[in-house]
């Protein structure tokens, strides 16, 4: 079954991730484009380092070929933000990309963009299972996919790839020096030269090395990688940059003296910071810093967008400089949505994306690091510096939070709790209002909040809890993890 999450298709490898469903989720988007009369104007395939990545682009791309849609297959393993990138800037209807992103490594998926290179909506992703429902019913009819057979006409066809590059409906296409210009002309470059930063980078054996290493060694920085090599299994890790697999890159960077170290998860579209002082910075520090950035030192004007689940002081900070801060649902989706209606600043997520003004529609881990590093330039303070110089203005905040798992039962048990019957602990703390926006949301008279949601993305619910004292937000996941009974299913 193919099910669209929170970021794209996410599937098992032989379970659901198989070439028989990349072929149908191919032949959905094709009918979708033709229904859509946008055919002929194509779409653009890349892939990331994962397993079966490379050949799961080529399956897509000989469904596309069969059904004469141009294909620009970007050739070499690449960072989805070029892809989006791509897709924007020569105005392409869609965009696929073979990835899952952060998943553990059994897993690979497919992030489908549409015009703008924006990730698909809801309602273009409950279009495109709905096509799929439609090919699923065609496939049991034709009882045979592919290659066609004496059974009659088959209900996915294929081009043979090599067929399609001879014909030309295929063009392998290298557009990496086009997406790097883009963000070197955006950045002070200049700035970043004259401080001749020392720089590790951690790309968690995923897409973002050839990217960040071109880009910082133009502007001089002493560029230094570990986790370079091409291994499907990320070292044994989740390519997910967070304080427990950065551990390597807190120790180089402590060693080696390095103004910071830059992390990216599988699919380079988030990013993971380490700062001088060997400190991980969560990825709510690293958004409030640059809003904070981009505004007093570089003179912006505009709001800040944020998810549910996402830290408070970016409503603190927008509200001392005057300006908003929004609220939307998990999801980048949502977050470039609602940036583009009220021309925000900077919109991002506490998971590790963000995306700036001016820049592509989606997150990008290689865009945030360039300008985390312009900033060390630029204010010309190392960044545990800027981090103490916004504590002392808008003081400290801490987040706690917990993922579970579950059973199906389990699951349905706390979502009847939780989102049905919306029954909450007893808490001791006055309560301000409820959300059911995304999970379950309670905003506290003192400022602080707690969210219950299921990921949508990882079989896991997730509860975050966000307070000016830390015994505070501990006090109040412990209440929900007795409430609903969870305590030993903690991930
Ligand atoms: O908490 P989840 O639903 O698993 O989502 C966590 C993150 O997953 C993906 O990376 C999405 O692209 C993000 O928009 C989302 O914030």
């Amino acid at each position: 079954m193919i099910k669209f999450g929170t970021g794209g298709w996410r599937a098992v490898i032989g379970d659901d991730f198989t070439r028989e469903n990349i072929q149908k989720l191919s032949k959905a988007l094709v009918n979708k484009m033709k229904d859509e009369g946008v055919a002929e104007q194509g779409v653009a395939i890349g892939y990331d380092r994962r397993f079966l990545s490379k050949e799961s682009a080529i399956w897509a791309s000989e469904v596309f070929a069969a059904e004469d849609i141009p294909v620009k297959f970007i050739l070499g393993s690449a960072p989805t933000p070029l892809i989006m990138f791509f897709v924007m800037r020569h105005e392409l209807p869609y965009g696929m990309m073979i990835t899952a992103s952060h998943n553990p490594a059994v897993y690979n998926g497919i992030k489908v963009f549409t015009k703008g290179g924006r990730d698909a909506d809801e309602l273009q992703t409950q279009e495109i299972e709905r096509y799929i429902h439609g090919i699923e019913e065609e496939v049991l009819k034709a009882a045979c996919v592919s290659r066609g057979s004496e059974a009659g006409e088959p209900a996915v066809r294929i081009m043979e790839y090599e067929k399609g590059i001879g014909t030309g409906i295929i063009e392998e296409i290298n557009p990496l020096n086009e997406y790097l210009d883009n963000i070197i002309g955006a950045v002070d470059m200049q700035a970043i030269r004259d401080r001749g930063l020392r720089i590790a980078i951690d790309p968690m054996y995923g897409v973002s090395n050839t990217s960040l290493r071109t880009i910082l060694a133009t502007a001089r920085c002493d560029v230094q990688v570990i986790h370079e090599e091409h291994d499907t299994l990320f070292g044994g890790k989740l390519p997910a940059p967070s304080a427990f697999t950065l551990r390597s890159l807190q120790n180089y960077v402590v060693d080696r003296k390095c103004d910071i170290g830059i992390a990216t998860d599988g699919d380079a579209d988030r990013v993971g910071v380490i700062d001088d002082t060997g400190k991980f910075l969560h990825p709510n520090d690293i958004l409030v810093m640059l809003y904070y950035y981009l505004v007093k030192y570089k003179g912006w004007k505009g709001a800040v967008v944020r998810n549910v689940a996402t830290t408070h002081m970016l409503d603190k900070v927008a509200e001392g400089f005057g300006e908003k801060c929004y609220e939307v649902p998990v999801g980048f989706k949502y977050i470039s949505a609602k940036m583009n209606e009220t021309n925000a600043i900077i919109g991002g997520e506490s998971s590790g994306g963000l995306t700036v003004r001016g820049h592509i529609n989606g997150k990008d881990g290689i865009y945030a690091s360039t300008l985390l590093v312009e900033m060390i330039a630029v204010t010309g303070k190392k960044l545990s510096q800027i981090a103490k110089d916004i504590e002392e203005e808008y003081g400290a905040i801490h987040m706690e939070e917990r993922d579970y798992k579950f059973s199906q039962e389990k699951k349905d048990q706390i979502y009847d709790t939780l989102l049905i019957q919306k029954q909450l602990p007893e808490m001791d703390l006055e309560i301000d209002k409820i959300s059911y926006l995304d999970g379950c949301k309670v905003y506290f008279k003192n400022g602080g909040w707690i969210i219950a949601r299921f990921s949508g993305t990882e079989p896991l619910l997730r509860i975050f809890c966000e307070m000016g004292d830390p015994k505070d937000a501990v006090r109040m996941c412990e209440s929900f993890e007795e409430f609903l009974d969870i305590k030993g299913n903690r991930n």
